[in-house]
């Protein structure tokens, strides 16, 4: 395939990267056994549609949509690749190793504590690349603008300069201290200066850790010196741009080579929308372009740290490794996380999802963004296609004039000039500019007005318009014509930490579904990009598979209240023992269940694993995708307007990994947020229609009817509560493992209405 390396390419240079379709027929042939017993239910329903009543044809309905998401997760999962890189092989090409902008986003101090954020800047300054401290640079933005943050930075360049040459030394796996010194190594027998190197290593990072935990914003403002003046009387909300090089290595005595590291608080006024994280890596994209500008940026999000040191080698294998850069417009690392709770009971470490979807999509126009863990090429934020980069090289276009760069890019002379460079120029390492003489055009460009009359937010940079600007920003990219690639080395290239709890998993779920709900229905939605520009059409399906997700909340509990509504109602939604329909529903549930299974297996997870994830499935859809629905709805009619939640991040940074305050970290707790309205209201509804379903079998009140309820409206409403169990284990759990009395009293108004 034109994919690889072409063959003359090879014969002189070796290979950087293989794509590997992998082969899965039996998974095929399963998958169409699954969709045959989809369409021979559908062809049932229809022969009775008339004489079925309401619930029959609600079921058609919704079991016609169960068939539609079975074919886009089909058509995603078709063809799978993966990509193997070799980095050893980058040795004969060092000269053309690209410069490299790390950005880290954080956005409150007691969400994500400094903590995090400082071990993901370790990770981050301490990567393996050559000449890495003329060709990296780090930038983080803080949303919080706070002191203890700045603070916590200011600290973690002090301790960079041991830690450093501490990992370059010894060679150290896992460079964020907090997760390398949860276990002690075998320092074997000559192994001295090591034991005596780590010891002394380990004091100093505890050392740093309450250095940081204990600063206090207000005798930090007080007592911190001059540094902190610019933090004096802000408001977070409200505030000038702060940028402050932290380490600037041209600056640094020879050998101490590490990345540079700006801190950037952007310009936050209460008269201007802020655009959330997508605002945040604008503003970190113009910071970068004016003081670094490198034609490479990675984003992590502030807990996700380089968990594989050769992370960037790897990225830069599918960089550089292909003949026409047209396949890779980008490369995405798949979300992973450290210190995972076993069998994953909130249902979020999405494992499966990762190695089925996750390399599915690869195979086709490729990874979708997901936010963090990404690789991005300046030009491509800028707004290039492949075409006008072709156009470009054929001499077609000249370069852009300084008015069309005003245009799209704003007024500063230095944020246009690096722009030109970056669109008229290769992948060309440059040498970095003295960076504190670069501040105040920073600042400039850091404004809260800066983007006002230009293209940042639309047609350069992130996206605005959506909660999941990843994702949208993403699909722009392919629409361009660009495909993506997965980097998934071994060992894993970025880990972070997945929230945990009922209320934290739930609100993270809604604000992803509501963002790709607003894509679906907004200006960007993807069908019309497939029409009028160049998003492949199973991409597209592709895209929609997480773009539905909200009216699959709404499908599924119009299915869901099918079971106690025909127990009240006493009628029959699903074919009886006696019908000859009776196997097809029988059969699909346990096929479908035993693909899901069988799928876990493969991946080599547990089969209470399995479990857990289709309970929080059934769950997740009910709670967090329906109200992402509600939610999208309101904000159409105008009534209400999103907003970015941010998660709280794991706190349990200071290597005592495992002591976690709460009894049960796996056990499901809530609050009294709207979103488990719906699922403590199916529960109650449930308990009521089997009650009263069997207490008409017992006494047998209608003599039996025709369409009385069968085995299987009971199976239905059974296997529904087994779903919501810890919702049924809520309705009498004490403290945040009960449902608050709230929640529980607008459920049976809405069960009693019912
Ligand atoms: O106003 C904001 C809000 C958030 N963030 C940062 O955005 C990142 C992601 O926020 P988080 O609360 O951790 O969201 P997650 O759901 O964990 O993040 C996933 O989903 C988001 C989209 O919903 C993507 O932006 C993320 O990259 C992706 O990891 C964090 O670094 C935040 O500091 C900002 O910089 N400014
Ligand atoms: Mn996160």
């Amino acid at each position: 395939m034109a994919m690889k390396a072409s063959g003359a390419d090879q014969s002189k240079k070796k290979l950087l990267q293989e794509r590997v379709p992998l082969r899965r027929t039996a998974w095929k042939l399963a998958e169409f056994f699954v969709l045959f017993l989809l369409l021979a239910l559908l062809a049932h329903r229809a022969t009775g549609l008339d004489a079925g009543g309401v619930a029959w044809q609600v079921a058609f309905v919704c079991e016609a949509w169960f068939t539609f998401v079975w074919l886009l997760n089909m058509n995603v999962k078709w063809n799978p690749v993966r990509f193997v890189t070799y980095p050893e092989n980058l040795a004969e090409r060092i000269e053309e190793l690209p410069v490299v902008d790390m950005f880290v986003t954080t956005a409150d101090p007691v969400l994500e504590p400094p903590l995090v954020t400082a071990n993901t800047v370790l990770s981050l300054l301490s990567v393996d690349y050559p000449d890495a401290g003329e060709k990296l640079a780090c930038y983080i933005s803080d949303d919080g603008c706070s002191p203890v943050t700045f603070y916590a930075m200011r600290e973690t360049v002090k301790f960079s300069r041991m830690w450093v040459p501490f990992c370059r030394r010894h060679n150290i796996a896992v460079r964020a201290p907090f997760r390398y010194f949860t276990s002690t190594p075998d320092f074997g027998p000559a192994g001295h200066k090591f034991r005596d190197d780590w010891t002394f290593m380990k004091s100093e990072y505890e050392k740093l850790v309450h250095r940081i935990e204990d600063a206090d914003e207000r005798s930090l403002l007080r007592h911190g010196g001059p540094d902190f003046c610019e933090f004096m009387d802000v408001e977070r909300a409200n505030h000038p741009a702060i940028v402050k090089v932290l380490w600037d290595n041209s600056k640094s005595s020879i050998g101490e080579g590490f990345p540079h590291l700006i801190y950037v608080s952007r310009e936050k006024s209460l008269s201007h929308h802020h655009h959330y994280k997508a605002g945040a890596m604008n503003t970190l994209t113009r910071v970068s372009a004016v003081m670094t500008n490198a034609p490479i940026m990675l984003n992590v999000d502030c807990d996700m740290f380089a968990n594989n040191p050769q992370v960037v080698l790897h990225a830069m294998c599918l960089l550089l490794g292909f003949d026409n850069e047209i396949y890779s417009g980008f490369v995405q690392a798949p979300q992973k996380f450290y210190g995972a709770l076993k069998d994953d009971p909130f249902g979020n470490q999405m494992e499966v999802i990762f190695k089925k979807l996750g390399s599915g999509v690869a195979g086709l126009q490729g990874m979708f963004y997901g936010g963090t863990g990404c690789f991005h090429r300046r030009k491509v934020i800028y707004g290039m296609s492949p075409d006008s980069i072709m156009a470009g090289r054929e001499g077609i276009t000249g370069s852009p004039s300084a008015k069309e760069l005003q245009k799209k890019f704003g007024i500063s002379n230095e944020l246009k000039e690096s722009a030109r460079k970056i669109i008229s120029a290769n992948l060309a390492s440059e040498p970095i500019v003295d960076m504190s003489s670069r501040i105040e055009i920073a600042k400039e460009v850091a404004a809260c007005n800066y983007e006002i009359g230009t293209h940042w937010g639309h047609e350069i940079g992130w996206v605005y318009g959506s909660l999941t600007e990843d994702v949208l920003t993403g699909q722009r990219i392919h629409a361009m014509g660009w495909r993506s690639t997965m980097l998934d080395p071994e060992p894993p290239a970025f880990l972070g930490c997945a929230p945990t709890g009922g209320p934290a998993c739930q609100t993270q779920f809604k604000r992803w579904a509501t963002g790709l709900f607003e894509i679906l229905i907004g200006q960007n939605n993807p069908i019309l990009a497939t029409i009028f520009k160049h998003l492949h059409l199973r991409q597209c399906l592709s895209y929609l598979i997480i773009y539905v997700w909200p009216l699959r909340g709404f499908v599924e509990v119009c299915y869901a209240l099918l079971g106690p509504y025909c127990l009240l109602t006493n009628q029959s939604f699903l074919p009886k023992a006696s019908e000859d329909g009776f196997n097809i529903p029988l059969a699909l549930f346990l096929t479908y269940n035993t693909y899901n299974l069988v799928e876990y297996m493969e991946c080599g997870l547990s089969t209470h694993a399995w479990w857990n994830n289709h309970r929080m499935q059934r769950i997740t859809s009910a709670s967090a995708w329906l109200l992402a629905f509600l939610i999208v709805l309101l904000k159409t009619l105008g009534l209400s307007e999103t907003v970015f939640e941010v998660t709280r991040k794991d706190k349990s940074t200071s290597h005592d990994d495992d002591v976690i305050d709460e009894a049960d970290p796996g056990r499901f707790t809530f609050d009294a947020s709207p979103v488990f309205i719906p699922v403590t209201t199916l529960v109650m509804l449930n308990i009521v229609a089997i009650t009263i379903g069997a207490w008409r079998v017992v006494f047998r009140t209608m003599e039996s009817e025709h369409s009385a309820p069968g085995v299987n409206e009971f199976m239905c409403c059974g296997w529904l509560l087994l779903c919501f169990l810890p919702f049924v284990r809520g309705l009498v759990g004490k403290g945040s493992y009960g449902i608050p009395w709230s929640v529980m009293l607008k459920a049976s108004l809405v069960v009693a209405i019912y």
